[in-house]
């Protein structure tokens, strides 16, 4: 059988799961540009061939990463627009559908970022981990109201995400210490809110983000420090609302340390989380597009977008 998936949406693929693209909002944006590229360049000559070449194009980018919720629900939205009688009708439907998806994830962060930078006061000192741009969507709309804002940035290993973090933010006149993760504790005293972004939130109000946040979340917790996560509502874990747990990536061992130092100290076993999960009572408010809200009642808000059910499109019906 001749492979149908678009070459393009290998490529996305496969940048999303070497963490070219990476981030929870990239990735939707990715996924959903990617599945129009597949539609457009389809050269399916039935409405049930080019349907079944989308959902192939969906499955193989949502086996990419299984942490962050904003890429199945990006490629669930794209593709409920797949509606049509012709070829033609669906590449156009799709064609709008996942455009008007980006214009929306554009909108949401820049709503969020209005309703995190409300938190923010002038001379506020951040703490940051990993890099997210919903949560440096509240500073930057914190910045634009002419508040001062300082960041203390963790670095993030392995990756070292703060990096990003740390220039992003320099790029937006805000002076930034950097720190090793292990000094988060020690410069809690000196910071008014930990920011963070999630790949995910569960119906309880949990919150999966870059593993050390939970760390960092019981830290704050102890030393009184406010923590909030900003999170569009494209991060809300539909299928937490039916029981499901979230599926924590484990990731290669070389992101930690190379073969030959690893030989060297007896090739001890290594683990490598990608992420972790911080329980609701450690954070004190999910900043999403449509206002903030205290962990336990962000089902209520999942209630109102997802309904009780949500279904997987990619997966061809039985
Ligand atoms: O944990 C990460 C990224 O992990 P990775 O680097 O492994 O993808 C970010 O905090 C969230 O994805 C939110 O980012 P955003 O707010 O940009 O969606």
């Amino acid at each position: 059988m001749t492979d149908r998936v678009n070459p393009e949406v290998r490529r996305v693929a496969d940048d999303i799961d070497t963490m070219e693209i990476r981030g929870a909002a990239t990735i939707a944006d990715a996924a959903a540009r990617a599945l129009r590229v597949q539609a457009l360049e389809s050269d399916a000559s039935d409405p049930a061939t080019l349907r079944a070449d989308l959902r192939a194009a969906a499955r193989t980018l949502v086996e990419t990463r299984p942490t962050a919720v904003s890429l199945p629900n990006a490629l669930r939205y794209v593709l409920r627009g797949a509606t049509g009688q012709t070829v033609e009708e669906i590449h156009e439907n799709v064609e709008a559908t996942a455009t008007e998806f980006c214009a929306r994830l554009d909108r949401a962060q820049s709503d969020l970022g209005q309703v995190g930078a409300n938190r923010l006061r002038d001379g506020d000192i951040i703490m940051t981990h990993c890099h997210s741009t919903d949560a440096l969507a509240c500073v930057e709309a914190a910045v634009e109201q002419g508040k001062h804002i300082e960041a203390i940035v963790k670095e993030t290993r392995p990756r070292n995400q703060g990096h990003i973090t740390a220039r992003e933010l320099h790029e937006m006149g805000v002076p930034v210490t950097l720190i090793v993760d292990s000094a988060a504790r020690r410069y809690l005293n000196d910071v008014d809110h930990v920011l963070v972004g999630a790949d995910a939130v569960a119906a309880d109000g949990s919150v999966i983000n870059k593993i050390g946040t939970s760390g960092l979340a019981v830290n704050a917790r102890d030393r009184g420090t406010p923590i909030m996560v900003a999170a569009q509502t494209l991060k809300l874990h539909p299928g937490t609302m039916t029981g499901h747990t979230v599926d924590i990536e484990m990731r290669d061992t070389d992101e930690v340390i190379d073969e030959e130092t690893l030989a060297e100290l007896g090739s001890p076993t290594v683990r490598n989380p990608a992420f972790d999960v911080t329980p609701p009572r450690y954070v004190d408010a999910i900043v999403t597009e449509r206002g903030q809200f205290p962990p336990e009642s962000i089902v209520m808000l999942m209630r109102e977008l997802f309904g009780e059910h949500t279904t997987e499109p990619w997966v061809e019906p039985a």
